[in-house]
Order: C-alpha cells, then structure tokens, then sequence
C-alpha cells in the first residue's frame, strides 16, 4: 500500500536501511541488523544453545543454506532487499553471526576471513600515536601485525609481562588506548588477570579499550565479554571450526557503535567470511562443547602422564601451574594446549619427528592431534633477538590435543620419548632422562 509521500511501507524500510551512514557521515550499504541473541526466551545450557538455531527458511531447511550468491536483486532502484552485495552482507554469514552472538554473549558479532583478518580489523581503530599495552608472549602472528603498526603506523607498543597485572597498571596511562590480552598465552601457557587489568585499564582512561584474543580458550571455556573486555576476538579456524578445514575469525562487542565502525572496515576492505566458510564454522560449531570435552579430557591425561614421568609441563588444568587459582577463577576448563621443555633443541627434534599419530603442524582446537615447535614454526616470526629477551625456548614442544584414543596418544608419544631417548627406561618404568630434569630446574 502506497503511502501519502508515494513510497511502500517496504521502500521506507529499505531506505531507512540505506540511510546508514559510515563513521565520515558517508551513506552505508545495507547490513545485517545488529544481533538479538534470545529474543527473550530461556537461555539452554551452553551445549544445547550451540546446537539450537532458529532458522526462518523458507523450505523449513534444518541447517543454513550457503547463500553462494555476490549479488542480490533489489526490489527498485532504492534498494528493498535486506542485502545487496556479498563484501557488505550476506544471509548465511548473518545467521552465524547471531548464533555465535549468542554464545559468546555479544550484542554484536561479526565474520571476517581469518583470526589475523579480526585483529586487522580492530587494530584499524587505532590512529597513528596511540598507545597499546600488550604482553610479552603472544602468537607470532599478533606479534607481527603490532610491529607493523609501530613500524609503519606510528603506534606506541608496549610489550610487558601481563601476567602480573601490576606490570600493565604502572604502563597504563591517559595515552593508552588498546589493552591487547592473550590467556592462556601462546606457546608458554601464561595466566592473564582479564578482570583486573580490564578495570585497570578503564579506572585510567574509560575511553580505552581491552582487547581478548579468545582462540585458546573459545566461548565453550570463558567468555571475555562478561568480565570487563570490551572486544573479544578468536581465530576461528580453531576450535570454533575444529577440523582445520577453513579460515575464519570472529569479532563480538556489545557497543554498537563499536560494533558499526568494524562493520564499516569489513565492508570497507572485504574481508567479511565467505558464504561457504560461514556454513563450514556454523556447522563446526555445533560439536564444539563435545569436542572440548574429549580434548580437555585427553589433555589432562597427556599432561599429567609427562608430569608423572618427571617432565615440567605447562599446562592451567595442573595444579603446579604457577596461576592454577587465578585460571580456575576466570575460565570454565583448562583447554587442550600444552608445552614442555626438554633441555635440548636437537631432543626435542627428535621427539617431534619420532611421533607418528601426533601430526607435526602449526595450529589447534583440531579434532586431530598435532605436536610442533613453536620458535620454528608457529611463533617463527618473532626474531630470535627478541625470542631470547623474552626467553622464549628453544627447545619449547608445544602438544595441541585432539579426539583420538587417549591410550593411543600416550603410547605414541611414549615410544617418540623413548626412541628419541628423551627418558631412562628403569624397572618402574621410564623417566625424563636427568638432563631433561636439570634444565627444567634451570628454566623454572
Ligand atoms: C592465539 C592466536 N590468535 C590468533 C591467531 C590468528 O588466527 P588465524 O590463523 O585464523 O589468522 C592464531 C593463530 O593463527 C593464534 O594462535
Ligand atoms: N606460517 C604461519 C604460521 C601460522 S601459526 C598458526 C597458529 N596460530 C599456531 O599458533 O600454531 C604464519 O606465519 O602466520
């Protein structure tokens, strides 16, 4: 029905859409409303909420259909249709975006390419002059990114060790405005206080912003959000996929403002998450609390049998980690990533080529289970300069556990220490050989 000023109920609609406008005051393409997560019904436990979707398909289709399509048919010349174009919003990538909305506790989630691809866009926030705290063990990649932006982009970086939150306090400042946290971190398995530093942060500049990279925990364990950050984001080609079969990333923050000035970079550059790769992450997701289960369960087990046989493992579901309380306080279970020393680069070589069912790659939160050396291989773009000032090890063996048999991943990296003569068989059994022993002690 054609209302007094000539246009449809639905044109005006599609032009009130149309009338967004970009953080210059430039008119936005249309875009996915913002998400409402429950729409005021029961929250289920997290395990059945990762499975339950509300799809509104036509056909009454159970799992999202991949809207492989660039383009999408307007109703006139002004628009009409909830999306236009792909790069700036596409139905399946929306439908994961309010599932995953909903289970990292976000008013806002947004799908992008990679994990690189979310911290590229959270980083575009930043002008030249800012000044970022982040912590002195991080994944190579973030590591890379943050000297590239001081390097080319006149920002401040400071790198301390976050895991005393004093350490972040006596660096914070009206200057500061990002708080860039991993915890655990990656590859040493250090405990970041998320609460404490993110109050910190905002007693010393409300307009700062805290950052959580999520991948090693994923929303199954912790969820940011709810104690103080005010961005989470995760590499979803971890455990939120779980089968190393995509790239993906995920953004979630609860200011919508927040939330429009990243949207605008996702459209503005395009690294929005494919159609296909949006089902591929939608999918995964619905096993991610099994999959954590089994993993936590087989990691506990892998980690305590090293413990037992005189290894140092790094690992927060252990009771001699150093932070066990301050992980236990914060997050929901220990996660599936673990490290040891073994005094000797060319031992721990050994190990690592020795295992056969642990495959040897980058990356985790994969159903398979993988076994890497992290200053070689996942965190080889930090140069060894700044590896050694950060005692970063060497020799460190980083174990990301998967679904398999969990006798079956014991006994394989049983015989790959014995055959690499990591341990001294005795009558008892075998034990980390003493030179194992003795760098531990020197590294503890
Ligand atoms: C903790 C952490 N954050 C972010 C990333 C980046 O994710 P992606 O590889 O999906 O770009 C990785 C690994 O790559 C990671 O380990
Ligand atoms: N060659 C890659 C290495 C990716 S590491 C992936 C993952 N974050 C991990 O910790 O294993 C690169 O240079 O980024």
């Amino acid at each position: 029905m054609a209302t007094p000023n000539g246009s449809s109920p639905a044109t005006q609609a599609a032009n009130k859409i149309l009338a967004r406008v970009d953080v210059d005051g430039h008119a936005l393409p249309p875009s996915p409303a913002p998400s409402s997560p429950l729409s005021g019904r029961k929250r289920y436990a997290l395990a059945t909420e990762l499975v339950y979707t509300e799809t509104k398909d036509q056909y009454g289709a159970s799992s999202v259909p991949i809207y492989q399509s660039a383009t999408f048919k307007q109703t006139s010349s002004n628009g009409g249709s909830e999306y236009d174009y792909t790069r700036s919003g596409n139905p399946t990538r929306t439908h994961l975006e309010r599932h995953l909305a909903k289970i990292m506790n976000a008013a806002r989630v947004l799908a992008v390419s990679s994990g690189m691809g979310a911290l590229d866009v959270i980083t575009r926030l930043l002008k030249p002059g800012d000044e970022v705290i982040t912590g002195d063990d991080l994944y190579g990649g973030t590591h890379r990114l943050l000297t590239y932006l001081k390097n080319n982009q006149g920002v401040v970086v400071h790198h301390v060790d976050t895991t005393n939150a004093d350490n972040v306090k006596r660096v914070i400042s009206d200057k500061t405005t990002m708080v860039l946290l991993e915890t655990p971190t990656n590859p040493l398995i250090k405990i970041v206080d998320i609460p404490t530093i993110a109050a910190a942060t905002h007693d010393a500049n409300p307009k700062a912003l805290v950052v959580v990279d999520n991948t090693m925990l994923s929303p199954m364990l912790f969820n940011p959000l709810d104690v103080g950050a005010d961005i989470v984001y995760e590499s979803g080609t971890k455990y939120l996929s779980g089968h190393h079969d995509i790239m993906a990333g995920v953004i979630a923050c609860n200011d919508p403002e927040l939330g429009d000035k990243m949207y605008f970079t996702i459209n503005a550059t395009g690294c929005g998450l494919s159609p296909n790769d949006s089902f591929l992450l939608m999918r995964g997701v619905k096993t991610l609390a099994i999959r954590m289960e089994k993993q936590q369960a087989n990691a506990q087990r892998i980690a305590e049998f090293l413990e037992s046989h005189g290894f140092r493992v790094r690992y927060p579901g252990l009771k001699s980690h150093p932070q066990y309380d301050l992980h236990w306080s914060m997050a929901r279970g220990a996660g599936a990533v673990l490290s040891f020393e073994t005094g000797d680069v060319a031992l721990s070589e050994r190990i690592v080529e020795s295992a056969r069912l642990w495959g040897i790659s980058v990356s985790f939160g994969c159903v398979n289970s993988l076994i890497s050396m992290p200053c070689r291989m996942s965190h080889a773009s930090i140069d060894a300069k700044t590896r050694q000032e950060r005692q970063m090890p060497e020799d460190l063996i980083r174990l990301c556990v998967g679904i398999e048999d969990g006798d079956d991943l014991i006994e394989d990296l049983s015989r790959a220490l014995v055959q690499a003569g990591a341990v001294t068989i005795t009558l008892d059994g075998f034990h980390a050989t003493d030179a194992v022993i003795d760098s531990e002690d020197a590294s503890a």
